[in-house]
C-alpha cells in the first residue's frame, strides 16, 4: 500500500543515517489510513534536530477543517472497531507490537534525531512501547461486565463499554512513547484516537500510526494531526470527542481540563513534577547514588534530592565524580550517555535555572554551562554538561520549580519527620523514592509522601504492568497497568425483568 512504502522509506534511510544527515519532507498528518498533506501553510514552525540545530522539517499546523477530518476519520473507524471481540482486537495490536519490535533500531534513531536524546535511551523507550502494546494486547481479550441476580429470576448484567474517540496529547521527551502508552489502552477498549504531538517533536507518531495501519487496523483507528496550542484546543474542545488524555505541563493541563469541563469529556492529566528522592544514611550507598543519577540527569525527570547530613560528603564525592564522568555528545553514538536538549530556548532556560540557584546561593559542583563538542557538526547543538548544585535550601527557585533538564538539587536532611515534611511540601506529586535498608521506614516513608509513585531502593523504571500517575497538581487518571482500562471505557448496566411489571398505578 502506499503508506507502507511511505512508513519504509522513512525508516529505511535510518540504517546510514547520521547526526546531520537528515531532512524529512514527507507530510506528518495521518488519518484515513494515509499520510496527508496540509491545506494550507500558515503558521508553519521549523522543527530543529536537537544535536546540531539544523532545520529537520516543517511543522504545519492543522487547523479546524483538518482536525474535523481527523475526527471523523477516527469515528468511522471506531465504530468498527467497537464491534470486532476484545480477541480480534488484540491480534492485531499484536502485530504492531512485533513490527515495532522488529524496526526498533530505526525507530529509535529517528527518534534520536528529533528529539536530541542518547540512542540508548530511546531503545528503551521503543521497548517499552511495544511492551505496552503487547501488554494491552494482552488485555483486549479479558474485558468483562458482571453479573447479578434479582429478586424472581431477574438479572442485571454490565457491559464494559468503549468511550468513543479520544484524544492524545503528547510532550516533547517521550514522542513515540507517549503515542503508545496513550493509544495502546484505548485501542484494547475498543476506542479511536487521535493523536497530536509536540510541535517540536513531530515525527515519530506518524510512524506508529502507518504501524497500526500496517498491522490491520481500520483506517482512521489512529490519527496524528500535527500543531501547537490552537489545534489542541480544536482537538479538546470537539464535540465528536469523548476523552483527552494529556501529557505535559500544569499550566496547560488546566486548560486542558477546563476546555474538557465545558464539554462533560473525560481527562486524563499527566503533569509536571518535583519529585523527591530521600537518601537516608543506612542506605546501600552506590545503589542510592546510581539512583540519583537516574532520577535527575537519565530522563530528566525533575527532582529533589534529600540526603541524610551525616553521609552528604561521601554521597557527593561519588556523585559528582559520576556526573563529571558522562559522555555528553553525538546522541547516536553508542557510547554517548546524555544527548543534547530540546530546542535553544530551552537550554536558555534551564541555564537560567542554574544561574538564579546560584545567586540565591547554591554552589555549582560541576557542570551547569553549555558544551560546545569539538564535533563540528555539532557546534549548533544545543547540549550542556549535567550540574549538581550544592547548599541548595527549600526557598530556592531551583527547588521549588520544575527545571526539566540535567539539574540536581541536593538538600540536607536530619530526620524521617522532618525530611518528610519537607518533601511533601509542594504542590507536585508526580513520583517520590527512598532509599534505605530498614525495611519498615522504607513502608512508612512510602506511605507518607504523597506522590502517585514512590520507588524504594530504585528510581525510575516504570514497566508496562504497573500503573503510573500523579497527585495532587501532577495530575490524576493512569497510564499503564489494568486500572487504565478503566480510564478508557465505561459501564453500560442492563437490567432484565423475567416477571410481569409491577407498577403502582
Ligand atoms: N507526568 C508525566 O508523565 C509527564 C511526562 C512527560 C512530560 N511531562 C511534563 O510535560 C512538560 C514538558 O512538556 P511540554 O513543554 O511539551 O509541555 P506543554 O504543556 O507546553 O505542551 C504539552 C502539549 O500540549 C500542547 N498544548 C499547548 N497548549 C495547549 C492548549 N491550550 N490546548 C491543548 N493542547 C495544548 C502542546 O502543543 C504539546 O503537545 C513538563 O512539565 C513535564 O513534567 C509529564
Ligand atoms: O516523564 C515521565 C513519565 C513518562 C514516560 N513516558 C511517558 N511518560
Amino acid at each position: 500500500s502506499p503508506s507502507q512504502t511511505m512508513a519504509q522509506s522513512i525508516l529505511d534511510t535510518m540504517p546510514g543515517a547520521t547526526t546531520g544527515t537528515v531532512l524529512i519532507s514527507d507530510p506528518l498528518n495521518f488519518w484515513g489510513g494515509k499520510r496527508v498533506k496540509p491545506m494550507q501553510e500558515k503558521n508553519t514552525e521549523p522543527v530543529f534536530e536537537p544535536a546540531t540545530g539544523r532545520i529537520l522539517c516543517q511543522m504545519v499546523p492543522c487547523g479546524a477543517e483538518e482536525v474535523d477530518e481527523a475526527i471523523k476519520s477516527a469515528h468511522a473507524a471506531y465504530l468498527q472497531w467497537r464491534k470486532m471481540a476484545g480477541m480480534e482486537r488484540a491480534r492485531v495490536m499484536l502485530e504492531a507490537a512485533r513490527i515495532i519490535r522488529e524496526r526498533r533500531e530505526k525507530i529509535a534513531k529517528l527518534e534520536v534525531i528529533n528529539n536530541g536524546k542518547s540512542i540508548t535511551e530511546a531503545l528503551v523507550d521503543i521497548d517499552v512501547a511495544w511492551q505496552c502494546i503487547e501488554y494491552y494486547a494482552g488485555l483486549a481479550g479479558t474485558l468483562a461486565g458482571q453479573h447479578i441476580q434479582l429478586p424472581g429470576g431477574s438479572f442485571a448484567y454490565t457491559r464494559r463499554e468503549p468511550l468513543g474517540v479520544c484524544v492524545g496529547i503528547g510532550a516533547w521527551n517521550y514522542p513515540f512513547q507517549i503515542a503508545s502508552w496513550k493509544s495502546a489502552p484505548a485501542l484494547a477498549c475498543g476506542n479511536a484516537m487521535v493523536f497530536k504531538p509536540s510541535p517540536m517533536t513531530p515525527v515519530t507518531a506518524v510512524i506508529l500510526a502507518e504501524i497500526y495501519k500496517e498491522a490491520g487496523v481500520p483506517d482512521g483507528l489512529f490519527c496524528v494531526v500535527q500543531g501547537g496550542a490552537d489545534t489542541g484546543t480544536l482537538l479538546c474542545q470537539h464535540p465528536k470527542v469523548a476523552k483527552v488524555s494529556f501529557t505535559g505541563s500544569v499550566p496547560t493541563g488546566k486548560k486542558v481540563m477546563e476546555m474538557s469541563a465545558k464539554g462533560v469529556k473525560q481527562v486524563t492529566l499527566e503533569l509536571g513534577g518535583k519529585s523527591p528522592l530521600l537518601i537516608f544514611k543506612d542506605c546501600e550507598l552506590e545503589n542510592a547514588v546510581k539512583g540519583a543519577l537516574m532520577l535527575c540527569h537519565f530522563c530528566l525527570v525533575r527532582c529533589r534530592l534529600y540526603v541524610q547530613r551525616e553521609i552528604m560528603p561521601q554521597f557527593l564525592e561519588k556523585v559528582v565524580k559520576r556526573t563529571k564522568a558522562i559522555p555528553v555528545g553525538d546522541p547516536l553514538l553508542d557510547g554517548t550517555r546524555m544527548g543534547a536538549l530540546i530546542s535553544k530556548p530551552h537550554l536558555e532556560k534551564v541555564l537560567g535555572f542554574v544561574s538564579q540557584a546560584k545567586k540565591e546561593g547554591a554552589k555549582v559542583l560541576c557542570g551547569g554551562e553549555p558544551i560546545v563538542p569539538s564535533d563540528p557538526n555539532l557546534k549548533g547543538g544545543y547540549f550542556m554538561a549535567p550540574c549538581v548544585l550544592d547548599n541548595c535550601r527549600d526557598d530556592m527557585t531551583c527547588v521549588k520549580e520544575e527545571i526539566f533538564g540535567p539539574v540536581m538539587s541536593v538538600l540536607p536532611f536530619d530526620t524521617e519527620e522532618e525530611v518528610i515534611g519537607r518533601a511533601n511540601n509542594t504542590t507536585f506529586g508526580l513520583a517520590s523514592g527512598v532509599f534505605t535498608r530498614d525495611i519498615s521506614r522504607a513502608h512508612r516513608v512510602a506511605e507518607n509522601l504523597e506522590a502517585g509513585t514512590c520507588f524504594i531502593n530504585n528510581y525510575n523504571i516504570s514497566p508496562v504492568e504497573v500503573p503510573f500517575g500523579g497527585y495532587k497538581m501532577s495530575g490524576f487518571g493512569r497510564e499503564n497497568g489494568q486500572v487504565t482500562i478503566e480510564y478508557y471505557s465505561q459501564l453500560k448496566t442492563v437490567v432484565v425483568e423475567m416477571g410481569d411489571v409491577d407498577s403502582l398505578f
